[in-house]
């Protein structure tokens, strides 16, 4: 991964500037979901997966409020999917599929948002697209009541809340190229460098995101947190299942990444004293960043990180088509 001056400080987007009611989890928590032990390890990885990676969440304040509940519900079995679970509260039980048609009462394109929060974002999208049904897929309970909550008083007939862990949903729930969009907005930073291989977005998800979209399908990603940015960027671009449509686009001076080395931005943002760099290290060639996605409905995240001088990393990629072994 590229060095730079980021990535020992909490990121503007997490909940210690939220309500408690309705923030997920906090990946700053300064106890340590990797040091508890070898007997507790094991509840954080994903064991029934060939391969065992850390989770990306930590669920803690998972309670709902008397009238969360009363929408939980309500919304169970409807716009609320009713998942069996696994070992896990979040996993999803092995023989369990869900047939997409069926579920929506029509064959239409399916977007789906990964750790949708309390589903602002695609709330709004489902509102000026009912052409289109979506998904949303969120750990935190209180996070999924609200949004089904918003999904009924709105009467939303397209979109769906699973609350499970992404990863799963997307192997268990969904055949191949089924997805026509997949997009991502301001996943858990896990900024300790301890903690960074919890981030969702690495090479191994990618697999997973790969295979649910069909070529052509789009990826899109947003981030406040530089360097999970530039981890972003690196193993999309080495990835060969997906392509570029910014290359080069936003580069040099143009490159929110290098306003935020020149500057330390990050540093700024937390309060700490700034160690700018000189334009010669700050300089980011490379870009690839996309300009904003006019369907991203601006979150409570985004505005608290705008409002502490944060910048947005917006990142859009392109399923390629599979090439022959
Ligand atoms: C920083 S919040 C951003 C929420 C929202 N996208 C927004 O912009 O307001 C990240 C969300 O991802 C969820 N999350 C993290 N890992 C997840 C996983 N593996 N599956 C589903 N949701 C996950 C967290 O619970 C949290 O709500």
């Amino acid at each position: 991964m590229t060095s730079q001056p980021d990535s020992s400080q909490p990121d503007a987007s997490t909940p210690e500037s939220s309500t408690p009611e309705t923030s997920p989890p906090d990946p700053t928590d300064t106890s340590d979901p990797d040091a508890s032990g070898p007997g507790a390890a094991p509840e954080h990885f994903e064991r029934s997966r060939p391969m065992r990676r850390p989770l990306s969440f930590v669920r803690r304040s998972n309670r709902l409020k008397p009238s969360y509940q009363r929408t939980w519900d309500a919304a169970l079995g409807q716009e609320l999917l009713d998942i069996p679970h696994g070992e896990r509260d979040t996993s999803v039980a092995e023989d369990f599929s869900i047939d997409w048609p069926a579920e929506f009462g029509r064959t239409a394109p399916i977007i789906v948002e990964i750790g949708s929060g309390s589903g602002e974002a695609v709330a709004q999208a489902a509102a000026n697209h009912p052409e289109t049904d979506f998904l949303a897929i969120e750990v935190y309970r209180p996070g999924a009541a609200q949004l089904a909550s918003r999904v009924r008083r709105e009467g939303l007939r397209n979109v769906r809340v699973a609350v499970a862990n992404a990863p799963e949903v997307l192997d268990q729930l969904f055949a191949p190229g089924q997805v026509s969009e997949v997009w991502i907005f301001f996943p858990d930073p896990w900024h300790k460098k301890k903690h960074n291989k919890r981030r969702l977005i690495d090479a191994g998800f990618l697999t997973k995101v790969a295979r649910v979209l069909p070529e052509g399908g789009v990826f899109r990603l947003a981030t406040d947190w530089s360097g999970y940015a530039v981890q972003m960027r690196e193993v999309l671009s080495a990835s060969e299942q997906f392509s570029n449509p910014h290359a080069g686009e936003r580069s040099g001076e143009e490159s929110p990444l290098t306003e935020v080395r020149l500057y330390d931005l990050d540093a700024k943002s937390m309060g700490r004293d700034p160690a700018p760099l000189p334009l010669e290290q700050a300089r980011d060639d490379d870009g690839g960043w996309a300009p904003r996605f006019s369907g991203r409905a601006q979150t409570d995240f985004e505005s608290k990180a705008l409002a502490v001088g944060r910048r947005i990393f917006d990142l859009t990629y392109i399923r390629r088509q599979d090439t022959p072994d």
